[in-house]
């Protein structure tokens, strides 16, 4: 046993103590020098079956974990706050931690236990949100990310990030203003930033830290400055590729983004407790090469998640069939990276093409199906921490790869590389099927991993245990015939082994070499040179057998280090694989067609439909999705698009945003015919929410959002303003809505969808060439209205705001109020200069108030109207006269 550290009473917790000071017991002192090494990290102290935490560390696990804080005895003088978990149930603890923004520091018994002061101990690895590799913590449809950022000068700055279990590593530089929209694009789980950068950088930093990307917090880190260091990072990343030179990955003079490198290497090294032998491949970013999905688009699409913070229904939620989880992170990947350069979405779109015919995807798809993630598993071999189970998920996969290769039609150029790159590396099947059981243990400290016939020595230690029995029954056989001792018993027990029994009267026959090793009342117990030898192995050989199980499996992860390179690769082409067929699947299951690319800037649909409404709709009810279509071109850029509330504007404008982000990474899209020109953001400005957090209003969050679109829109973006100006009052929000337009039309000339409920915006068109009326029809039947959502030519008439509260539910004797207060509103708009009393009561019967001929009749301001729409609005009153009289 060790001594025990923790004895009398404490009074109170306390912060760690300085290790230095005199007066520790001798394992207090080890544990504050190893938390002197990771004075932010919870430190898991093993103690035999659990990990303990002292102090303010285990205050703070205490309350997260709540679990019990206890205190026990003291160290120098100090008392020790502690509590612990049971080692066996560590992922869990590990995962609650980890998913508050915690760290953890696990630190192992190492050494032999000698009770002569604490048994050695090391910290193995440390388990922080950026640097995850267990199957239990990560998210299979979702990476975690390491972002390193490093402060270069005049405002310039250096990103460097990873995810740990991807052979990838990525670099960019961007000045600093630019920082936001990279870290909101990269999702980073966690930030390492130096502990030294000017003041206003750490400002930015705090604020990068609130502005969580997609509804993950990320946790920040500060790492000391001189790991912030170009050369060091150049030196490092060579190291990493086996190169001489980055130049083959056009990043040699990146020297901002290597100074952040060498913070990210060194972090990921430093939590993995080895370098990441599998990450062999630089990508550098170029903050113009992919299309622009600032955070507010990614929300307002709900491309990953809904505007409720939930995964589905979403637009990944419906892609995502893949039968693979590196499939589905890598159509992850690939939705919220569209390249401008349309090429490989149009590789894509070409190799689906293929896949859609004859059902080769679905075959395919099915033989995906169970596949296991080599990416991850290829990792974890990298870095030693891979199961046996997942061994044999790896071994099934390369088996299957074998067949998948010849089912794959390698037509065109990117179904050809995924096929070249597909084939298992060489001997790697065959290596874990010959020394890994079929259903090993789930870990290797328990035996049973190593397969029968894998090794010699292993077989003979299992057979020694195995054949036990049958050894003594032959050792007594053979004895009783050598001796004549008819009754002689080969026997065992615990305190005294293996020996041979022989009845106090038999005694006499015993030959020369037995050795007496006890003595009864009536019988003696003896043990020879044979089978003392025997119980000399059988004793050890359960132990041997373990530990020979656990040098062969190290052994064979030695082994399989050589395949890990070709793994990576193998991973990248069945994820590819997978994305593919699901697209295709999707496309042919959902009637998508194959978009078009053009060079002439234009967005034009015909049949667009919002994939995840039709979806709803179609699961919900029996109603159908109205298609509708889209013609944006050079000439025409801007359409102002008015109709009631549910009448279907935002879901029309962020159905064309959908299409075109679903062009542009080179899938299918819900129309019918779909031509599309060079697009280098997707803006959108919908909804407004107040962001408490940041102190920041309705109409603030409103204004900024408008404020950065204006100021980085260019004339191949697509903007989407839903009702802006809305949060303010009506003259000033109608002068700041018809301002941006005017803006976006006549400078920025990006396509714009601008819904809007500002009637006075219809004659924006009239002075603006570029710009035309739409609106969402629907139809009025009595009181009632009836959505129609075909989008329409011109203006909408009226807004119906009154039926749609109708449709909600709201008291009659509200309603009954609203349309006295509306028609006494119109009333006043058309001339009158009484004042309207909003507040006045409405007539006794609402019978009384006006009636719908009356109604539409305010509501027409002639001097507004086109001659063909005082045509339609006659033609619109005497229908309602007729229906009055009858
Ligand atoms: N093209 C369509 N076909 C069928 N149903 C639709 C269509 N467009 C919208 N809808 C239905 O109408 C609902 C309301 O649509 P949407 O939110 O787009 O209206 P809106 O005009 O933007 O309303 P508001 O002005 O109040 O924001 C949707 O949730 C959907 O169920």
């Amino acid at each position: 046993m060790e001594p025990d550290i923790l004895s009398a009473k404490a009074p109170s917790p306390a912060q760690p103590p300085d290790a230095s000071a005199a007066g520790h017991t001798p394992m207090m002192t080890q544990y504050l020098a190893i938390k002197a090494e990771h004075p932010e990290t919870l430190v898991f102290y093993r103690m035999g079956d659990f990990y303990e935490l002292f102090f303010a560390d285990a205050e703070k696990a205490a309350a997260l974990l709540d679990i019990t804080l206890t205190k026990r005895g003291q160290s120098a003088g100090q008392p020790i706050a502690m509590c612990g978990v049971p080692f066996h149930a560590m992922e869990g603890y590990l995962a609650k931690l980890i998913k508050l923004g915690e760290s953890v520091a696990i630190c192992e018994q190492v050494g032999e236990v000698t009770g002569k002061g604490p048994v050695e101990r090391k910290v193995m690895r440390v388990v922080t949100p950026g640097t995850l590799t267990d199957a239990e913590l990560l998210s299979d449809k979702t990476e975690s990310v390491l972002l390193a950022i490093h402060q270069g000068p005049r405002n310039s700055c250096g990103l460097a990030w990873l995810s740990v279990t991807r052979a990838e590593i990525h670099l960019a530089e961007c000045p600093s203003d630019e920082l936001e929209a990279w870290v909101t694009r990269i999702a980073p789980s966690e930030l390492l930033h130096s502990t030294d950068t000017s003041a206003s950088f750490a400002q930015r930093i705090q604020a990068l830290k609130r502005a969580t990307a997609q509804g993950v917090a990320m946790s920040t880190t500060a790492r000391p400055a001189w790991q912030f260091d170009a050369a060091l990072g150049q030196r490092k990343l060579l190291e990493q590729l086996h190169a001489a030179t980055l130049a083959a990955w056009h990043a040699d003079d990146l020297p901002q983004a290597h100074a952040a490198a060498a913070a990210l290497l060194g972090f990921a090294e430093h939590t993995q407790g080895r370098a990441l032998s599998h990450v062999q491949t630089i990508r550098v970013q170029k903050g113009d090469a992919s299309i622009s999905l600032p955070l507010s688009t990614r929300r307002n699409l709900e491309l990953t998640q809904t505007l409720r913070g939930e995964d589905k229904p979403t637009l990944f939620s419906l892609l995502d069939t893949c039968s693979t989880s590196m499939g589905s992170r890598a159509l992850k990947r690939w939705l919220l990276e569209p390249q401008r350069d349309r090429s490989e979405a149009a590789l894509r779109l070409q190799a689906i093409g293929v896949l859609r015919d004859a059902g080769q995807g679905q075959r395919l798809r099915d033989q995906l199906k169970g596949s296991g993630d080599v990416e991850r598993i290829s990792a974890r071999i990298a870095l030693r921490q891979v199961r046996p189970r997942e061994l044999v998920a790896l071994q099934l996969t390369l088996q299957k790869t074998e067949l998948l290769v010849q089912a794959l039609p390698a037509q065109t150029a990117l179904l050809a590389q995924i096929s070249a790159a597909l084939h298992p590396p060489e001997g790697c099947a065959d290596l874990l099927q010959r020394a890994v059981f079929d259903e090993p243990s789930a870990l290797v400290r328990d035996g049973g991993v190593i397969n029968r016939g894998f090794d010699a020595e292993l077989d003979e230690l299992r057979d020694i245990q195995t054949n036990c029995d049958a050894f003594l029954l032959d050792l007594e056989t053979r004895e009783k015939a050598r001796t004549g001792i008819a009754n002689l018993r080969v026997q065992f027990n615990k305190v005294h082994g293996f020996y041979i029994e022989v009845t106090q009267g038999q005694v006499d026959k015993v030959p020369d070499d037995y050795r007496r090793r006890q003595t009864l009342k009536n019988a003696e117990r003896f043990i020879t040179p044979e089978l003392k030898a025997f119980e000399d192995k059988a004793l050890s050989a359960q132990e041997r057998a373990l530990s020979r199980e656990k040098w062969l499996f190290e052994h064979l992860l030695d082994q399989l280090q050589a395949f890990v390179p070709r793994l990576g690769q193998l991973a990248y082409a069945l994820a590819a694989l997978d994305v593919l067929c699901t697209l295709a699947e999707r496309s042919l299951t959902l009637n998508w067609c194959a978009p078009v690319f053009v060079k002439e800037p234009c967005i034009a649909i015909e049949g667009g439909r919002h994939p995840v409404v039709e979806a709803r709709l179609a699961e919900a009810s029996s109603a159908s999705f109205i298609a509708n279509d889209t013609a944006m071109g050079h000439r025409q850029r801007m359409q102002i698009i008015t109709g009631p509330n549910m009448g279907g504007k935002s879901t029309y404008m962020r159905q064309v945003a959908i299409i075109v982000l679903l062009a542009s990474m080179g899938s299918y899209v819900p129309a019918n015919v779909c031509r599309l020109g060079p697009i280098d953001a997707i803006h959108t400005r919908i909804g407004a929410a107040d962001d408490l957090a940041n102190a920041q209003s309705t109409f603030m969050v409103e204004m900024t959002e408008a404020a950065q679109i204006l100021h980085s829109a260019s004339a191949h973006s697509l903007v989407l303003m839903d009702e802006i100006g809305r949060g303010t009052s009506t003259f000033d929000g109608l002068a700041l809505a018809s301002g941006i337009a005017a803006h976006l039309h006549d400078k920025t000339q990006a396509f714009c969808l601008f819904a809007t409920h500002y009637f006075e915006l219809t004659e924006f068109p009239a002075q603006h060439h570029g710009a035309v009326n739409m609106h969402v029809s629907a139809a009025e039947s009595g009181r009632d209205i009836v959505f129609l959502h075909e989008l329409q030519p011109g203006p909408a008439s009226r807004s119906y705001g009154i039926q749609v509260a109708r449709l909600a539910g709201m008291p009659a004797a509200v309603l009954n109020h609203a349309r006295h207060t509306l028609s006494a509103l119109e009333e006043h708009a058309l001339g009158s200069q009484a004042q309207v009393d909003l507040f006045a009561a409405p007539p006794e019967n609402p019978a009384d108030g006006p009636s719908p001929l009356e109604s539409a009749l305010a509501s027409i301001q002639p001097d507004a109207l086109s001659p063909r729409e005082a045509l339609e609005a006659l033609y619109s009153l005497k229908k309602l006269a007729q229906r009055e009289q009858g």
